[in-house]
């Protein structure tokens, strides 16, 4: 084995050293260490001194680390333990690119009737995409089923780790579904009705449903109607009971379920409607279909406030909890076909950022939830366009300071939907969002509904590629100052590592960081340094295998590993030496939430 540098910290017992030199970008955490050298090697052997005031917290060896305390052990999956999962897609990138050259930006496609066949999946599979988007304003639960069993068949099949992530309706006022059709085109002049009463037996002509009753009420004569943000606009003109009626002053395809808003004098009119619930009675149900299909992220629409999202994380874990519940549930929703339970309650919550109450309270909810979106397509139709780009940029930078997987969506490659190529804007859009260093790209109707999804797939695909590429080539890439962020001294520990080892990645240029993490925190912490090589996270569950998917520059592995971390390297090496994914001389730096050490070497 050639150099290896390697950090302990440990109370009781000697860890084996490896051959070992000291680097510098240890500080402040080991000050508190007392340093001894053991061997005649030049190991570093860094041992909790006597007066230390908190040896408790050092006893990580076993899986108390710090991302113990904070969630929830998953329980461990049963499984071979001289195996180890990857994604199909991703080896194969690995083998041909070389470590240095893998995606680091995730890709995420809105699953629709574009894409939902098993081939139409597979070939999106194939093409990239990390997680499936399920949106719950549109299809039937039946629908989205169907969807979330070929996903899960395909990654079984053909080794795939697609992640779902299902995303609510809520209840912000909307059109219905046009009666079954899947445009219709409003044009300059004409007369259109929204009503808000049930019609029976169709939809007369030039006739849309709103879902929220008190619209008739709060809608005034003279107000602007603008569906989507502004795709297509109406002046109201009269009011008539339930109906009202309205002209089209800008004409464009009105879509099944767009969002409407309303202005007056220039501004958002938020009467009653402000206070629906984030999350109604419908979206209810939607949450227990999710938990019981076992998604990964649920990503709740217009947020307004921290308290939904602390609300909805108990629930879940409630739920969880509640086998009486999951088994009846299971009974009522039909579900039937899981030979294993997925374990429920590491659900993810994402917060979508799409209204004016959201962007008040950004830090706290982001605080709240396990990640958030940039949802640009309502929160551009409520608050001025030209603001969109600086909150896109406040969004993720909140969210990487506190270590929060963030997702730019919505129109990256909107013209897609009907053209075969991207407009040079939109491979600029593209490219900003992954300069900026968002973990996740999202497709909507690019991929939902689009004629060109393959393709459009494709596009962020390169466009990723490139511009990490001209990044880590110009070493443009601007410092940002990370917080610290841990709540506790266990938790400054494993911060510290994760930033050294980052830091040490890009100093040595490395091929990679290996982290052993069975709840991933560690495995986010390094992807939040945003370092120069990719990071493999070996995890032992398959559920935290698919949610590390979400996060930037993670290459997540599934493998059974023990607290022996000179065992879990050997085993690691071996088995990817025989995947033909690493080579002998490879340089490696290996980090873990049970034995917290930095140990850097080349594969043997
Ligand atoms: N499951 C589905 N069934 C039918 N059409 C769908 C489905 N999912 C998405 N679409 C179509 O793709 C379009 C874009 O999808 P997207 O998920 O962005 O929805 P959206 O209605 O714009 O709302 P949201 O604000 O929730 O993203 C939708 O307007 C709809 O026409
Ligand atoms: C994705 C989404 O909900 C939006 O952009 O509005
Ligand atoms: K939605
Ligand atoms: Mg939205």
């Amino acid at each position: 084995m050639a150099q290896a540098l390697n950090i302990f910290i440990s109370t009781s017992h000697s860890p084996k050293p490896l051959i070992s030199y000291r680097s510098a970008p240890f500080s402040t955490s080991i000050s508190r260490f007392s340093f001894i050298k053991i061997h005649k090697k030049t190991s570093l052997f860094i041992k909790a001194s006597a007066s230390d005031p908190n040896p408790a917290i050092l006893t990580s060896d076993n899986g108390a680390g710090s991302a113990a305390l904070q969630d929830p052990a998953p329980s461990p999956t049963v499984s071979d333990s001289s195996s180890i999962e990857v994604d199909a897609v991703t080896e194969a990138e690995l083998k041909e690119n070389g470590f240095r050259s893998t995606r680091r930006t995730k890709l995420i496609c809105t699953i629709g009737p574009a894409t939902c066949k098993p081939e139409q999946l597979e070939a999106l599979a194939v093409g990239g995409m990390n997680v499936a988007r399920i949106n719950m304003c549109h299809g039937t639960r039946e629908w989205h089923r169907e969807v979330i069993q070929r996903v899960r068949k395909l990654n079984e099949e053909k080794g795939y780790a697609v992640a779902i992530m299902m995303d609510t309706e809520g209840s912000e006022i909307h059109m219905g579904d046009l009666g079954g059709a899947s445009s219709a085109k409003a044009e300059d002049g004409e007369i259109w009705t929204f009503s808000v009463r049930a019609f029976d037996s169709g939809l007369p002509e030039h006739t849309i449903n709103v879902n929220y009753d008190g619209f008739a009420e709060d809608v005034k004569v003279g107000d602007e109607l603008l569906v989507d943000g502004g795709m297509v606009r109406f002046e109201v003109i009269e009011k008539i009971g339930p109906d009202v009626k309205c002209r089209c002053t800008d004409p464009g395809l009105l879509l099944p379920r767009a969002n409407l808003t309303f202005w007056r004098d220039g501004s958002l009119v938020r009467e009653r409607n402000a206070m629906l619930p984030t999350i109604s009675s419908k979206d209810w149900l939607d949450i227990d279909f999710g938990i019981a299909e076992g998604v990964e992220f649920i990503a709740i629409s217009f947020v307004k406030s921290a308290e939904v999202i602390k609300h909805l994380k108990s629930y879940i874990q409630a739920r969880a909890r509640d086998r009486v519940f999951m088994a009846s549930l299971k009974v009522s929703l039909n579900i039937v076909g899981h030979e294993k339970p997925p374990v429920y309650y590491d659900i993810s919550v994402i917060a979508k950022i799409e209204s004016i109450d959201s962007l008040k309270n950004l830090e706290e909810i982001i605080q709240a939830s396990d990640g958030a979106m940039v949802a640009r397509g309502d929160l551009g139709a409520q608050i001025p366009l030209e603001q969109v780009p600086s909150e896109q940029q406040k969004i993720v930078q909140v969210c990487r300071q506190l270590n929060k997987p963030v997702i730019v969506a919505s129109q990256l490659l909107e013209s897609m939907i009907e053209y075969p190529t991207p407009t040079r804007a939109e491979v600029a859009d593209v490219s900003e969002a992954v300069r900026q260093r968002a973990d996740a790209l999202m497709l909507s109707g690019e991929s939902a509904m689009g004629q060109f999804p393959d393709k459009a797939l494709t596009v962020l695909r390169s466009v990723s590629l490139r511009i990490e590429k001209w990044w880590r080539e110009e070493k443009r890439h601007e410092a940002m100052k990370l917080p610290g962020i841990a709540s506790s001294y266990a938790d400054r520990i494993s911060e510290e590592i994760c930033n050294s080892a980052a830091k040490m990645a890009n100093n040595l240029e490395v091929d990679a960081i290996f982290v052993y993490t069975k709840t991933g925190h560690m495995a986010s912490l390094l992807s939040r340094c945003r370092p120069d090589c990719p990071i493999f996270a070996f995890t032992t569950t398959t559920s935290v295998r698919r949610r590390l998917n979400l996060q930037w520059g993670l290459i997540p592995f599934r493998l059974s590993f023990s607290d022996d971390m000179e065992n879990n390297l050997n085993k690691t090496f071996a088995l990817l030496k025989a995947r033909g994914m690493i080579k002998s001389g490879d340089l490696v730096i290996a980090v873990s939430d049970m034995l917290q050490s930095i140990q850097v070497m080349n594969v043997p």
